[in-house]
């Protein structure tokens, strides 16, 4: 069985390729990073480590890796002959892989008229949806109904922190021992296949992309907003320190009244699942660098994404929402000069001020709530101007 994987990254090698493996797939990657794309052909081959005291490494294999800018044709080719199609590029560039996945899938359609499913894994509701939209963009209506009668695009939430090991001569993935990958079955095309070793299949991934973007990515994303604050360097450094657990914790705290609400689910099932995730954010095999997990900034801050999203149900819910609101107004202030996102926000804010750039990038209507962001913001700027202490929420 051959797997053909977009975005050789951290989550790529480390979780989605290990899995494919796993399960029994031949693995193709492709990648635009050449000097990565070579790592891979040198021996066929990478590394995935363990982030736990045993730090055992398994060898992912046979894989070989292309180049979607100066392979094109050659990726064309693997579309039309791959039983199964994955990404994790990042869902901002799924609009960059949907010229040459729209030619693959329509030479496939010519001529193998195989079915098959491509399952977008990012982080985001409904990323294979939005790259079948993609899709839809570079194609005729004609095209796009030949492409759908046989191909699916099944929607997945994937829960695995995973980062690389650099500065090897050979591609290696460090990650965390558990996983989750949850895939939604009706939406699947292929039933021929056999389940992916190690995921879940659902028939409604609603309770699950929620739960893990509104409680994990977005406790990471508040822990790594609040860490800035206090110039702490890692999510490890940052979360030794008790006063920052406890503000993140309360954060969570706040979203797990979404799910309790939403989806029927019991206080204690919610007060385990954050203490998990607290602990699995404190590993202490893991230094993972707050410019890393703060990363896009303004992608985080969007209307629908991991902090607004949850701020804004809580609101409506007429739900607290003290400690995410603190959370947005750091996000605004979460600056770094390599961060493209970071920078843009930046020189927003200072170019139109606090009020509008919330407006702008998180569309927020509750003006209760944009009011409250906006006090936050400015108390947090003023103490960072004076060099104080920044003062959480109790
Ligand atoms: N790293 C983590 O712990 C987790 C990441 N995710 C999600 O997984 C996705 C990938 O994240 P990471 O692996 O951490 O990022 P990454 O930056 O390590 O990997 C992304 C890869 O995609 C490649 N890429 C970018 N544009 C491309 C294009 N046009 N064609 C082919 N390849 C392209 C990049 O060169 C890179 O190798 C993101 O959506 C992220 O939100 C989800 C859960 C955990
Ligand atoms: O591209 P994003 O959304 O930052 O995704 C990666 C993040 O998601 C996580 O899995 C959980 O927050 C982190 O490991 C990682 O920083």
């Amino acid at each position: 069985m051959q797997a053909l994987h977009f975005g050789a990254g951290n989550i790529g090698k480390g979780f989605i390729g290990y899995l494919l493996n796993k399960t029994g797939y031949e693995i193709c990657l492709v990648d635009v990073n050449q000097a990565a794309i070579d790592r891979f052909n040198k021996h066929n081959r990478y590394f995935v480590e363990m982030l736990d005291d045993h730090h055992t490494v398994e060898e992912v294999s046979p894989v070989k890796a292309l180049n979607s800018l100066t392979q094109e044709q050659d990726v064309i080719d693997q579309i039309e002959q791959a039983d199964i199609i994955t990404t994790s590029v990042g869902v901002d560039n799924l609009s960059r892989i949907a010229g040459v996945l729209a030619k693959g899938l329509l030479k496939r359609v010519g001529s193998n008229k195989k079915t098959i499913d491509v399952i977008a894994n990012e982080n985001a509701i409904n990323a294979s949806s939005a790259l079948q939209g993609e899709i839809e963009k570079v194609v005729s209506p004609e095209e796009m109904n030949s492409i759908l009668a046989y191909t699916g695009f099944p929607n997945a939430s994937i829960d695995r922190l995973a980062l690389s090991k650099e500065g090897e001569e050979e591609e290696t993935a460090l990650v965390e021992p558990i996983f989750e990958w949850v895939i939604n079955q009706k939406e699947a095309k292929n039933h021929e296949l056999p389940p992916i070793y190690g995921a879940t299949y659902v028939d409604d991934l609603k309770p699950f992309i929620e739960r893990k973007l509104y409680s994990v990515n977005m406790g990471h994303a508040a822990t790594a907003y609040i860490a800035n604050l206090f110039n702490e360097p890692t999510i490890q450094s940052a979360l030794d320190q008790p006063e920052i657990e406890r503000m993140i914790q309360a954060t969570m705290n706040e979203t797990a009244q979404y799910f309790i609400t939403q989806f029927n689910v019991s206080q204690d099932d919610m007060d385990a699942y954050i203490q998990k995730t607290l602990k699995r954010f404190k590993n202490k095999n893991i230094s993972d660098d707050i410019y890393r997990v703060g990363r896009a900034p303004i992608r985080k801050l969007g209307h629908d994404e991991r902090l607004v999203k949850p701020a804004r149900e809580l609101k409506r819910l007429g739900l607290p929402v003290t400690h995410l609101t603190c959370v947005i107004a750091a996000g605004y202030l979460f600056a770094h000069p390599e961060d493209e996102e970071a920078v843009r926000l930046q020189t927003y804010v200072q170019d139109h001020g606090i009020e509008k750039a919330v407006n702008h990038f998180s569309e927020i209507e509750d003006q209760e709530l944009l009011t409250a962001i906006i006090h936050y913001y400015q108390d947090l700027e003023r103490q960072k101007q004076r060099a104080s202490k920044p003062e959480l929420p109790v």
